[in-house]
């Protein structure tokens, strides 16, 4: 049995730079692991693959992530074992955090151990970019340059610690109806990747809260005013704050654990929404031993 914890990520920088033929958009985005996390448990079974999850809306058949992650493997690799997955959700659904795509990257590193496959953290990534394109970074975690649809990914240096406040409204958001729904036109301000690079390189942590940027703002926010009152209220209280991914959840940063647990407690108060305190993690995965627990 192994128990795997699968980190949410946030977007610090997220920037489209065009359409592309397959109907994807070319994006450039600077992506950080946190340690909200669900937990992922791999038991090995006679026969096919079951999935189980504490929250009873996620759907447990083929349409679950993690679900095509173990079926994925199984067919590319012509597997005949099975495998029962059980889903501790943790982090909220289609929220912008990448839950989905963090059980499905934990499901490939937990059964490349269980199975004793040998499949190298490359491989892991180029068969997590078949599930979606923010599987691969989750395989890898930690502070990265994702390009191409995201799946593309380049090490940075690690962001200096923070603790992060993640806010979602009750809304769930459609990442497919957020980039058809992309206008380049109604785009304020883009971000400005290299110097946000540069604050990284420099372990500067003004430099990288007062550059967050992220397009999909354009898009979400005035369909989904809530996103705009929670972003204010973050800054009011003092963190630094923007939407994650396609939203909703907003989070703020701030460099105080105590800060961040005030801004919880004020938000609990002023609107609808689930919060949550969490940090910024550093690589995560197979090397540092953090994330695969055996039984
Ligand atoms: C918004 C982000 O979460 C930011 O990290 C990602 O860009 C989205 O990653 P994801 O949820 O893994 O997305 P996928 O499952 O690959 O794609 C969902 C849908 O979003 C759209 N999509 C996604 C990624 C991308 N670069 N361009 C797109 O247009 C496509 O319509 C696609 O059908
Ligand atoms: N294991 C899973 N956990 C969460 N959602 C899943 C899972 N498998 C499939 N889904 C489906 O995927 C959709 C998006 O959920 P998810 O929580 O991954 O969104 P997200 O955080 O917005 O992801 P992203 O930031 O990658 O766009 C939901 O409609 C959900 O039903």
């Amino acid at each position: 049995m192994l128990k795997i914890e699968a980190h949410a990520k946030i977007n610090l920088a997220l920037d489209v730079l065009g359409k592309r033929s397959d109907g994807y958009h070319q994006v450039e985005m600077i992506m950080q692991s946190v340690s909200l996390a669900d937990t992922v448990t791999l038991t090995e079974v006679p026969g096919d693959i079951k999935v189980t999850a504490s929250e009873a809306r996620l759907p447990c058949n083929s349409d679950n992530l993690a679900y095509r992650a173990a079926a994925l493997l199984r067919d590319t690799l012509h597997i005949d074992k099975g495998v029962a997955i059980h889903l501790e959700k943790r982090i909220p659904i289609a929220a912008g955090l990448a839950g989905g795509s963090s059980d499905a990257a934990a499901v490939l590193k937990g059964l490349n151990q269980l199975w004793q496959l040998g499949l190298s953290m490359d491989e892991l990534m180029r068969l997590g970019a078949k599930l979606g394109s923010d599987v691969p970074f989750c395989v890898s975690g930690g502070t990265m340059r994702a390009y191409g649809r995201g799946e593309l990914l380049e090490p940075l240096p690690a962001m200096p610690k923070a603790f992060v406040v993640l806010a979602k409204p009750f809304v769930g958001v459609s990442t497919a109806w957020v980039y058809r729904n992309y206008r380049p036109a109604q785009v304020k301000q883009r971000p400005d990747i290299p110097a946000m690079i540069a604050s990284l390189g420099k372990g500067e942590y003004d430099g990288i809260a007062s550059r967050l940027c992220n397009v999909l703002e354009s898009v979400t926010i005035p369909a989904y005013p809530a996103v705009a009152q929670i972003k204010k209220l973050m800054s009011d209280y003092g963190a630094a704050s923007l939407m994650s991914g396609s939203g909703p959840t907003v989070f703020g940063l701030v460099a105080d654990r105590v800060q961040a647990e005030k801004i919880a407690v004020q938000l609990k108060q002023e609107v609808k929404a689930q919060v949550y305190v969490a940090e910024t993690v550093t690589k995560v995965g197979e090397e540092d031993g953090e994330a695969l627990i055996a039984d």
